[in-house]
Formats: structure tokens, sequence, C-alpha cells
């Protein structure tokens, strides 16, 4: 019959993941194959309207990206009684956000961390900019953590009785994730749909659509900036825009390379921003050569 619902017949809810305007985001166990999955239920746009364009704009993306290892992977996506609802993998360790949040009361988040972090992400646009996509909406909210432990059987031949001497090495392998793909659009007929103030440049604002790209590297430079700082970004006025004229605090504790990286990726003239390419082949983020 009409609403029997794909969503509980397919999965079983374990708990509410996020709550938004839009609707909720739940941990979901697929009854059929096992696994867990994060699947947002959004009220369904209405015909025409802007929120049907970024829900279409989401899906759309998700097909053409496909699978990266640093971009949310996409599973399905299906309406029912007046909701959209789409199938996304679900990254176990949190966002961003939460890691910022965590690190206000507790240790600061490491350099060698938010190197991992600007790599990661500076990989998934560079994959979303190569597909002439472009993210517009970067933040530390849309940027999520997979923790996976990784065992790997050390064997070695030992000297004396030639036995297999094993002993396992635990590690854990973390992977950052750019997900929320809803202001994603294509940088040639770019229909935009400004994504958070707090990280938007001027340029963006004023409409110059000309570099999109850049805008989405100015947004990673903030999410690092602010993941350095611990302070929340603000939304306007002063403060904003001193940020806009390549104002900011100086971060003790973290390397002046790493801040003259973040001083490039937000200046004012996105022609001198770094592109995603450039970042993800950036000495300050090579690791270093075991020599
Ligand atoms: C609030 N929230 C928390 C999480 C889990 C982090 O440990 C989460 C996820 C997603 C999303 C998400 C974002 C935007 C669109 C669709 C989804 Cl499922 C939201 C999420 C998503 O696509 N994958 C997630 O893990």
């Amino acid at each position: 019959e009409a609403n029997v619902s794909r969503y509980h017949h397919e999965f079983l809810e374990l708990e509410q993941i996020g709550q938004g305007e839009f609707g909720g985001v739940y941990k979901c166990r697929h009854r059929l194959d096992g696994c867990i999955y994060a699947i947002k239920k959004s009220l369904k746009p209405v015909a025409g309207s802007v929120n049907e364009r970024i829900a279409l704009n989401e899906v759309y993306a998700h097909a053409v990206l496909g699978k990266h290892p640093h971009i949310v992977r996409y599973y399905s996506a299906w309406a029912e009684n007046d909701h959209m609802i789409i199938q996304n993998e679900y990254c176990n360790g949190g966002s961003l956000a939460d890691m910022i949040e965590k690190a206000r009361t507790g240790r600061k988040i490491s350099e060698h961390i938010l190197k991992q972090v600007l790599l990661h992400v500076a990989k998934g646009l560079k994959c979303i900019h190569t597909l002439q996509l472009v993210h517009m909406d970067i933040k530390p909210a849309n940027i999520f953590v997979s923790r996976e432990q990784k065992v790997n059987l050390q064997g070695e031949e030992s000297a004396d009785d030639g036995f297999e001497e094993e002993h396992i090495e635990e590690e854990e392998e973390v992977t950052y994730k750019i997900g929320d793909l809803g202001h994603v659009t294509s940088m040639g007929n770019p229909q935009v749909e400004e994504g958070d103030c707090r990280y938007l440049p001027r340029e963006i604002l004023q409409e110059d659509f000309t570099q999109l790209p850049k805008a989405d590297v100015f947004a990673l430079g903030l999410t690092i900036y602010e993941a350095a700082r611990g302070e929340p970004l603000p939304l306007n006025g002063e403060e904003w825009h001193a940020i806009r004229n390549g104002e900011l605090e100086p971060l003790p504790g973290y390397s002046l390379e790493m801040q003259l990286l973040l001083k490039q990726m937000v200046q004012t003239d996105p022609s001198a921003r770094p592109t995603a390419s450039q970042l993800v082949h950036h000495h300050t983020l090579c690791p270093p050569t075991v020599m």
C-alpha cells in the first residue's frame, strides 16, 4: 500500500544523531546487510522551491562524486510520506565541530591533527573541483571523522627456532571526510546557494562567482583557523571584515609555516589563494619522508 515505509522496512533506527530545521539525522542499521548508515530525513521540499534545488543538488552531487576516501559516501535517496530521505556512509568519529567543542574544555587540537584535516579535506576538494563542481559550505560541522581500528600482523622470521614470531600492532586510522553536499553547484552555471556566512569570502557576498573553487579554499582556511583557535568565528561586523582583509590573530602553539599557509588561504584576492591541488602537494602538509 502507498504508505509502506521503505525506511522502517529496510532499517532499524538506533539513535538520532542530528537535528536541524530541515529534519533529523539518524544512525540506522540496515536489516539485510547489517551495516550502519547515517540517514537524513527531511520534509519533502515544495516543488520548484530553493529547498528542492538544494535537495536535488545534494543527490546529483553524490551521484557524480561516487566513491572518494575523503568525501562521505552516498548509497541511496528516496521519497516517502512527504519526506526526502538520503542514506549515507556513517562516520563514527563525529564532526570537526565536535572536536573543536571538546578542545574548548580539554586539550587543544594538535598541529599534526590540523595538518591531517587540512590535507584530507584538500584531497576531497581537489576531486570535487576536478569535476568542475564546488562545495560552497565547507565548515567544521560538515567535516566528518571516521576512526578505524587497523590490525596488522607483523610476522618475522625469528633467528633461532625459525618460528614465525607474530605480534599484533593495533593502530587507529583516522580519516576526515567532506559531507553535506546540499550547496554543491557547478563552476559553469553557478546558481550559488550561499553557505554559512562565518566561512563566506567577501567576493561571494559581492556575487563575484568567477573563482568559486577559491571560495572553498577560503572556507577551509577559516575552518582550520577556527579549529586552532577554538573560538567561534564572527557572523558579521568589524571582526568579520577584518578577517576578509586578511587580518588573522596569531596562533600561539602552532608553527609559523602553518599560520602563513592559513593566511594565504584566506587572502582577500581569490587568485592569491592556493588551489586545492597546490594544497595537496604543499610542503607544509606532506608527511615527512622516512629516510
Ligand atoms: C549530524 N550528523 C552526525 C553524523 C555522524 C558523525 O559521526 C552525520 C553524518 C552525516 C550527516 C549528513 C549531513 C548532510 C546530509 C546527509 C547526512 Cl546523513 C549528518 C551527520 C553523513 O552523511 N554521514 C554521517 O556520519
